[in-house]
């Protein structure tokens, strides 16, 4: 069982989350996902194919870390596992926020098979938890869409228990996922990350 009134703060600051993607173009159409921890074994995140932009309390649900449905008979994302994963790996992360941004999506086709974004010598790297100077070295990995969700969480699993320091990743032609201790953190993960992602295209543009 998990507390109703955590739940409810979770679920607020989702909802306050989605507006703010939302306004930003990060999350257009009904992409995206987000979520947020209420204990340790109970994770609040959006149901599958909701708006993001208008996300209501009834728009958030409740899973536990397998992903199951707790009382609730809506369908969670579908990408629910890629949360659940990050929470079992990481029992400090409170937010996990799942993003659409043209940018991530362009500069994720860019990068080759198999190789990862490396971001260095920005000294907006710093706004990640944990980053001290400009001279860190954040490796993005890059993983392949697909709709084999289980697949991926497993993928993505192995790769961040080998590199926990690393805070997102990239799904080829899909988006960004990052996490953070708190919603507050994350969102900010979110906006440097697309900071960082439109210095990496510009660059590209005016060295190719
Ligand atoms: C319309 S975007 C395709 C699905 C997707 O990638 C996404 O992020 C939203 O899926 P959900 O099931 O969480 O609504
Ligand atoms: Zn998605």
């Amino acid at each position: 069982m998990f507390d109703v009134t955590r739940y409810a703060a979770a679920a607020d600051e989702i909802v306050q989350a989605g507006r703010f993607l939302y306004q930003r173009g990060w999350s257009p159409a009904t992409s995206s996902n987000y979520s947020a921890r209420i204990d340790g074994e109970h994770i609040a995140i959006t149901v599958s194919g909701r708006h993001k932009g208008q996300l209501g309390a009834g728009d958030v649900m409740v899973v536990d870390l397998a992903g199951r449905a707790v009382q609730s008979n809506c369908r969670s994302s579908a990408e629910t596992r890629l949360h659940t994963v990050l929470y079992e790996l990481f029992p400090d992360v409170g937010a996990v926020l799942h993003t659409h941004s043209v940018k991530a999506t362009v500069l994720s086709r860019l990068i080759d098979s198999g190789q990862a974004l490396v971001l260095e010598g920005y000294e907006l790297q710093k706004a990640f938890a944990g980053v001290e100077t400009h001279e860190s070295v954040l490796s993005v990995p890059v993983f392949e869409n697909t709709q084999d969700i289980d697949a991926l969480a497993e993928e993505t699993r192995e790769w961040f228990r080998a590199h926990p320091e690393q805070p997102g990743y990239l799904i080829r032609g899909h988006g960004l996922y990052t996490w953070g201790r708190t919603m507050a953190d994350c969102l900010r993960h979110v906006e440097a990350f697309e900071f960082l992602f439109e210095c990496e295209l510009e660059t590209m543009r005016v060295r190719p």
